[in-house]
């Protein structure tokens, strides 16, 4: 069996995606060592005082020093200027990954900056919840959850497996796939529905017959689901749209086509199409919840944080 343990983790970054792997990585005890960079102090402090790192840095350059699994953390704007900053302290055999949400424009961004002697494979853990910071991190946010690898040709066979044993331990499910097909899938199951939340709260918001009480009044339907999602942090999803530009906007014009149709169909008073649509759609729903992926109760393909409501 692949050997899963590391000698020292350096997170890049500490919100809620590091934050839970620092969490699970200690509870599976899967790193003799584990730091962190943060850029305030404030944040450092709270990493500390929760427990989940041995370390605390400002400069990222300083948290990789002998670290033998380097992950980037931080939103995906931000991963070419921080691999350019750590990718000379890296050391030889190093492997360094991330958990960003779009796969080819950071395997772009990133490669360019580092030594050959590092070993770089970028991965997504399919899991997060709307909030963000170290505080809202837990153990438990990768159990039962997709992590997808997109290995670069230059990816070496014994990193992919260690990660692999890695993510495992952690609970995910690994999943190999080319870094294209990965921003295609994940622009229509998971960065649209981000853009449609953001849209439907934002035009509730600008309505004007429909004062602000109301509409916080009356969301306990579906429209509660939209503004979970649509709290999502604001720099992580401009970011997200901003590096997967390309399959967000070829599933865009997919999905306005198929708005249309239903626009037509509702003018026409044509039932049939309605009732065809939205029974192909329910059959999608069930499919979910039989491959285990979702539990059946109308919540949008939440995931559970221990401090929900
Ligand atoms: N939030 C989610 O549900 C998921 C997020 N991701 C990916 O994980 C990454 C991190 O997201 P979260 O942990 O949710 O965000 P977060 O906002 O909770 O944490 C990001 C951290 O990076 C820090 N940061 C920002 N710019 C920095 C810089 N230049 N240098 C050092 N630190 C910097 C922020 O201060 C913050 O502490 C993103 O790339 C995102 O695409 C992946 C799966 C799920
Ligand atoms: O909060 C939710 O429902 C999510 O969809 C979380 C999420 C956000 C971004 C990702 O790349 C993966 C998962």
């Amino acid at each position: 069996m692949t050997d899963v343990k590391f000698k020292k983790l350096a997170l890049i970054g500490i919100g809620l995606i590091g934050s839970s792997i620092a969490r699970s990585v200690k509870a599976h005890g899967l790193a003799d060592e584990i730091v962190c960079a943060a850029r305030t102090a404030d944040t450092r402090r709270i990493a500390l005082e929760l427990g989940i790192v041995d370390a605390a840095y400002e400069n990222p350059v300083d948290a990789v020093k002998g670290a033998d699994l380097v992950i980037l953390c931080t939103p995906i704007g931000t991963y070419g200027p921080l691999a350019a900053t750590i990718g000379p302290a890296l050391e030889a055999g190093t492997i360094l990954t991330d958990v960003g949400s779009v796969k080819e424009a950071v395997v772009k961004a990133v490669t360019p900056h580092l030594p050959d002697y590092v070993d770089f494979i970028p991965g997504h853990p399919v899991a997060g919840t709307e909030k963000s910071g170290p505080a809202a991190g837990f153990a438990e946010l990768f159990i039962g959850r997709w992590f997808i690898l997109t290995p670069t040709p230059k990816s070496s066979h014994e990193g992919l497996e260690k990660l692999t044993a890695f993510w495992t331990a952690m609970g995910s499910k690994v999943e190999t796939m080319d870094p294209a097909h990965h921003d295609l899938v994940l622009a229509i199951t998971s960065h649209i529905p981000h853009l449609i939340a953001y849209n439907i709260v934002g035009t509730a918001d600008d309505l004007e017959d429909v004062t602000q009480s109301e509409v916080i009044k009356y969301s306990a339907g579906g429209f509660r689901d939209f503004t979970r999602i649509a709290a999502s942090d604001p720099t992580m999803w401009r970011d997200v749209f901003l590096h997967n530009k390309d399959a967000v906007l070829e599933m865009l014009g997919r999905f306005s086509e198929d708005l249309t149709a239903l626009q037509r169909a509702i003018r026409r008073e044509d039932g049939d199409t309605l009732f065809e649509i939205f029974s192909r759609t329910r059959a999608i729903r069930r499919q979910i919840i039989d491959a285990g992926q979702e539990t059946a109760e109308p919540d949008f393909g939440r995931i559970h944080s221990p401090d929900d409501e």
